[in-house]
C-alpha cells in the first residue's frame, strides 16, 4: 500500500503541505536541501535521519558538503513517488527542526 506509485494529483496535494521540497521535471522524485550551522549539526541531522530511515525500511538519496545536506527521495521498487517518501521528507523536516 505504502509502496505504491501516486499519481501525480496525490503527489501535488502531498507536496502542497510540505515546507521546502520541490518535484523534480520528470515527476519522479522530490528533493531538498537542508542548511545547518557547520559539519557537525549537518551529520548529527544525517545520523538521526539514517537510523529512523533504517527503522521504517526507506532510504534516502543525499549528499553532504560542510554544513550542508542535499537529499533527494523516491521509491526505488515503485519507479516513482510512493507514501513513504512523504513520510520520510515530513520526518526530515521535523528533524530540522
Ligand atoms: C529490500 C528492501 O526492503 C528494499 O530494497 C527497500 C530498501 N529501501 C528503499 N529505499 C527507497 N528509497 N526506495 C526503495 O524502494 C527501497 N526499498
Amino acid at each position: 500500500m505504502a509502496r505504491e506509485k501516486l499519481s501525480s494529483e496525490a503527489v501535488a496535494e502531498a507536496l502542497a503541505g510540505l515546507d521546502g521540497w520541490s518535484l523534480a521535471k520528470d515527476g519522479g522524485s522530490i528533493a531538498r536541501s537542508f542548511t545547518f550551522s557547520d559539519f557537525s549539526e549537518a551529520f548529527a541531522f544525517m545520523t538521526r535521519v539514517a537510523l529512523a530511515a533504517e527503522k521504517v525500511d526507506h532510504h534516502p538519496d543525499w549528499s553532504n558538503v560542510y554544513n550542508t545536506v542535499n537529499v533527494t527521495l523516491n521509491t526505488h521498487d515503485a519507479g516513482g513517488l510512493t507514501a513513504l517518501d512523504f513520510e520520510l521528507a515530513r520526518m526530515m523536516n521535523r528533524y530540522f527542526g
